[in-house]
């Protein structure tokens, strides 16, 4: 693994988020246990300051950066200064200190929401920049592509192995299940959940029903986050899904199969559809190596039992 061995140095940026949980359940597993992590409580990383002195401090030689101001299309929307600046401030204090500190390998995590919002489906990396992009998430998606230039920057002008993965919609353990932040899917599951507990007639799905989104499972990111951080040093964006999308029916259909649930689904036209389609083209990573291994009906499952079995999940606003 170019470096990357069980004793070495890593930085886990956003350890308590879905996909940063994600991230440090898999590298426990595998024996990694050097690790360095920190809450926004204890490291706010806009604070550029604070962030150097860490840096200088714990003197990481691996990063995984899967800290961001993240939500929904509601939060998104109602946020865009918050996304934007959290997360330009985020991606530009950590590049710089890993790259003022000697970082080996950084991975930086972007979106799908980058690309264009009218750009051909699948969404191929070279599609980046070539377009308007969704109003819905704009700001998120701006910063999101400041930090992949900023890796990209970096690797040309002073030769930082700073890579970019950019994964499609994620879910899993670990997920957000606030109904006006969270995303898709913990919000249709909880939804659906307490809609079978209280026996009520239906429940309300936001939009149209209509857009089309993938999905890939936590654990499959994180796999392909250590293949990534093992295998690939390359500019530009690298897309992480499943290569299959469903329409947000009938991702709620499927849910209320798995629940168990048989009331309706009411679609709420005052709230927004977004992006109509975000589908990614994973010809790249496929042919560097990599695929997704949990199908969608298999990784609702493993979520429902975990939301089921877990007292508190996280509720971020
Ligand atoms: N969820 C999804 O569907 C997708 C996510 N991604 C990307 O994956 C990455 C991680 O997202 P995800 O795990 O879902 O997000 P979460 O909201 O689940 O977790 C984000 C984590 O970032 C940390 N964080 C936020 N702000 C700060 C800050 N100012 N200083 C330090 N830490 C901070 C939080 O730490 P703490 O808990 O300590 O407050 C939190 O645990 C993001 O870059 C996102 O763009 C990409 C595609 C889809
Ligand atoms: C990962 C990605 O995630 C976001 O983009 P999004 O895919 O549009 O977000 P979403 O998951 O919130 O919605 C997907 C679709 O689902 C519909 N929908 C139905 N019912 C509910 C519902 O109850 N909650 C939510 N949130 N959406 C619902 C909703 O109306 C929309 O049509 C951005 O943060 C973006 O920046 C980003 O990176």
């Amino acid at each position: 693994m170019a470096g990357m061995n069980r004793d070495a140095r890593i930085y886990l940026a956003g350890h308590r988020g879905l996909v940063g949980g994600a991230i440090l359940r898999r590298l426990q597993a595998e024996g990694y246990g050097n690790l360095v992590t920190r809450t926004s409580a204890e490291l706010d990383l806009r604070d550029q300051a604070a962030v150097k002195a860490f840096f200088e401090q714990e003197r990481p030689e691996y990063v995984f950066l899967a800290a961001a101001k993240v939500g929904g299309i509601l939060a998104n929307s109602t946020y865009p200064a918050q996304f934007l600046y959290d997360n330009l401030m985020i991606a530009a204090n950590v590049i710089h200190a890993s790259h003022k500190t000697g970082v080996r390998k950084l991975l930086n995590l972007g979106s799908s929401c980058i690309y264009p919002r009218l750009a051909p489906q699948p969404l191929r990396e070279e599609s980046l920049l070539t377009g308007p992009l969704e109003d819905t998430n704009r700001a998120y998606a701006v910063a999101k592509i400041a930090a992949i230039e900023l890796c990209d920057h970096y690797r040309a002008q002073y030769g930082d192995d700073f890579i970019s993965a950019m994964p499609t919609n994620l879910y899993g353990p670990g997920d957000n299940f606030d109904l006006q932040g969270s995303h898709v899917l913990p919000a249709l599951m909880r939804k659906i959940v307490e809609a079978r507990e209280a026996n009520a007639p239906q429940v309300e799905v936001w939009g149209s029903g209509t857009p089309l989104r993938e999905f890939l499972y936590v654990d499959d990111l994180a796999d392909a986050c250590l293949f990534l951080m093992q295998n690939v040093s390359e500019s530009g964006p690298i897309n992480v899904g499943t290569g299959k999308d469903l329409a947000i029916r009938e991702l709620a259909e499927l849910i209320a199969k798995e629940v168990g649930y048989t009331g309706q689904l009411a679609f709420d036209a005052s709230k927004p559809d977004g992006t109509p389609r975000k589908l990614m083209d994973i010809s790249h990573l496929g042919k560097l190596g990599w695929q997704a291994e949990t199908s969608l009906q298999i990784g609702i499952q493993k979520t429902l039992d975990w939301y089921s079995s877990n007292v508190s999940p996280r509720i971020v606003e």
